[in-house]
């Protein structure tokens, strides 16, 4: 195993960027999701990863060794795709077996790795078919333990593995490869677009958007702190609600009203920032704003942004005014759609809570700039 460095690492097709020049280090042993929406650049960036695809600039580094123009089969990566890779006229034993036989692990290793991975994937009682009898969703299970059932791979890069998996098993073998990935120690990158899968997943999510990293975190932390809109409104359900606010002396104020004092926040990527990288670093370029600055900045005067999710809105007889526009009963929850100074809201509130007042206040409120996180709201 090995920690994977991206120096400067972008790719383009065409003219346009498909994934922006990007610096970052996928740590040694740690379980990611790569969580973004369709054509953000997640499968160029496996691939680049994989070296199924030479980037159109920068280095890839395993640890020291530099990989850029080293060859998928030279790279020590497991990889499982969205559909199943198998030998179908072989045994579901055999198609565990041929990665370690390949690489000439003795044969009572094979044999124990096969067993281990098939008893924690359920397929034990499968070992003896032929691949081709399973149906698709067994069939990709089997392709999940190909990729997982040797040791010591630099990673194993799952790109949206359980797309044709029953949605009740999908579930069930998260939990699996979180389990495996405790057992193993695998540097997993995961890649899918569903928050869902990604954030029961992973110990850390990167969001990625057009072809660029926007932050990374644990799933608590990009809940609880998005360092930018897209976060905010890409996880979460529904997403943040987003308000014009102005910046005047200090004060954040929405239509005139004040609702708190406006505190510069670091930026993302900045130590202590919440949401960071930390030691694994990262200087993300492009048109997409990303960590500039090594300080916190007070807030200029001026528009702003205010982000708050649905679940730090509190509905009651003070603060800002708020009309009721209506109610979605969830069952879980309730989910309360009101208007503030001509903007749409929406609050999530506890069943049976009274949905009464007319006023909302603000628990964990944001401000942004260019979508980038500047700051928050204070009492
Ligand atoms: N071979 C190719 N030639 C030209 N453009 C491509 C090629 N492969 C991908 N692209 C473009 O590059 C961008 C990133 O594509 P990529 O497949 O990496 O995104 P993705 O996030 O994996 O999307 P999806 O979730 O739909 O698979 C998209 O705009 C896509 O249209």
């Amino acid at each position: 195993m090995a920690d994977i460095r991206l120096e400067e690492v972008g790719h383009r097709y065409t003219d346009d960027w498909a994934v922006r020049p990007m610096t970052w280090t996928w740590r040694s042993g740690r379980a990611y999701a790569l969580l973004g929406p369709s054509g953000c650049g997640k499968t160029t960036l496996l691939n680049i990863i994989s070296g199924l695809l030479t980037p159109t600039q920068g280095r890839v580094y395993f640890d020291d060794r530099d990989v850029t123009s080293v060859p998928t089969a030279g790279r020590d990566i497991a990889q499982v795709f969205q559909f199943p890779v198998l030998y179908e006229e072989m045994s579901v034993y055999n198609n565990l077996a041929f990665p370690l036989r390949n690489r000439k692990y003795p044969r009572k290793e094979v044999d124990e790795r096969v067993r281990r991975v098939a008893s924690l994937l359920g397929l034990e009682e499968h070992l003896g078919r032929r691949a081709r009898r399973l149906d698709a969703g067994r069939q990709q299970i089997v392709s999940l333990g190909r990729g997982l059932v040797r040791s010591g791979v630099a990673a194993v890069l799952l790109d949206e593995p359980l797309t044709v998996v029953d949605p009740a098993l999908k579930w069930t073998l998260r939990s699996k490869l979180k389990e495996i990935h405790r057992d193993t120690g695998h540097t997993l990158i995961y890649v899918t677009h569903d928050q869902t899968e990604a954030l029961t997943f992973a110990d850390e999510v990167v969001v990625l958007k057009d072809g660029a990293i926007v932050q990374s975190g644990t799933p608590e932390e990009l809940f609880l702190s998005p360092a930018h809109e897209f976060v905010g409104h890409f996880i979460g359900s529904p997403g943040m609600n987003m308000l014009p606010a102005t910046v005047v002396d200090g004060e954040v104020r929405i239509g005139g009203a004040c609702v708190g004092r406006a505190a510069g926040l670091p930026l993302p990527g900045e130590r202590g920032a919440p949401g960071s990288t930390g030691t694994a670093g990262s200087v993300i370029t492009g048109p997409v704003p990303g960590p500039r600055s090594a300080q916190a900045m007070p807030i200029s005067a001026g528009p702003v942004r205010l982000g708050v999710r649905p679940e730090f809105v509190r509905l009651g007889g003070s603060g800002l005014s708020a009309r009721v526009t209506g109610v979605d009963d969830l069952g879980a929850y309730l989910l309360v759609h009101a208007e503030v100074d001509g903007h749409a809201l929406t609050a999530k509130t506890a069943p049976g809570a009274p949905v009464s007042g007319e006023h909302v206040r603000f628990e964990r409120a944001f401000l942004f700039r260019d979508e980038v996180r500047i700051g928050e709201v204070v009492a």
